[in-house]
């Protein structure tokens, strides 16, 4: 186990538990955190979350499950994952102020982390769903409408980072995914930045998936970032 886990949640995307365990185990002495997202969870709900969390020696949790419902509904969403006690809970930051305001009061412990733009979308594809303009400029509204609705951290590209957190101050946690090592594939991923730029630019936390888990030795992996970040 090293001193001080580097500030990487990594996104435990695994086909099935097993996997997803042996990811947690092998990643656990290198990281803060680790994340369940909806292909883990929606297979193997709550049980999933213990055993990768336990696997991993107990790093924080970050469930992104991205809620993104009416206010009432997401409260109770958000209730029936508190016995998970998560460090952070995802929620889309386009579901609006009530949504977002509901799921903060129904999860006080957590930090409900409001997803502004994925880091998927180029802006070719927001100007197709009407969201004209700089990712930018809707990055830093969504910011902002989130932070005031009592969102406690937001996940933005590392290229938004340093704008947002002129925008939304020190005590927001801004957490990026979307985050690649120079030469690493980029997959889906749009809006992107290597790991020490995102640290750079003011990231408290990066989410790294496929970079990590996709490697032949994913404990190697998230060492060697963990090595680069350390300086
Ligand atoms: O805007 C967003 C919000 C969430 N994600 C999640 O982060 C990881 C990224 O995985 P990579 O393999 O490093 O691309 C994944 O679980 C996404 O669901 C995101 O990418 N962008």
């Amino acid at each position: 186990m090293t001193a001080t886990p580097a500030p990487i949640a990594v996104a435990l995307d695994a086909p099935d538990l097993a996997t997803a365990v042996g990811w947690a185990e092998a990643v656990g002495p290198y990281v803060s955190t680790v994340k369940v997202g909806l292909e883990l969870y929606l297979a193997h709900g709550h049980d999933a979350v213990r055993r990768v969390r336990g696997a991993s020696g107990g790093r924080d949790l970050f469930l992104d499950l991205k809620l993104h419902d009416i206010p009432n509904t997401v409260a109770g969403a958000a209730r029936s994952v508190a016995d998970l006690a998560p460090a952070y809970l995802t929620v889309h930051a386009s579901g609006g102020t009530a949504m977002i305001r509901a799921a903060a009061e129904a999860l006080p412990q957590t930090r409900i982390t409001a997803v502004t733009v994925l880091t998927s979308l180029s802006e070719a594809d927001l100007d197709a769903v009407g969201l004209a303009g700089p990712a930018l400029d809707a990055v830093r509204r969504l910011a902002v409408l989130s932070v005031e609705a009592g969102a406690r951290a937001l996940v933005c590209s590392p290229r938004e980072v340093a704008a947002v957190r002129a925008a939304v101050g020190p005590d927001i946690h801004l957490v990026t995914p979307g985050v690649r090592p120079a030469g690493a594939a980029l997959g889906d991923q749009t809006r992107v930045a290597t790991p020490e730029q995102a640290l750079a630019d003011g990231a408290d936390l990066l989410v790294i998936g496929r970079p990590v888990t996709a490697a032949a030795d994913p404990g190697a992996a998230a060492a060697a970032i963990a090595a680069a970040l350390a300086g």
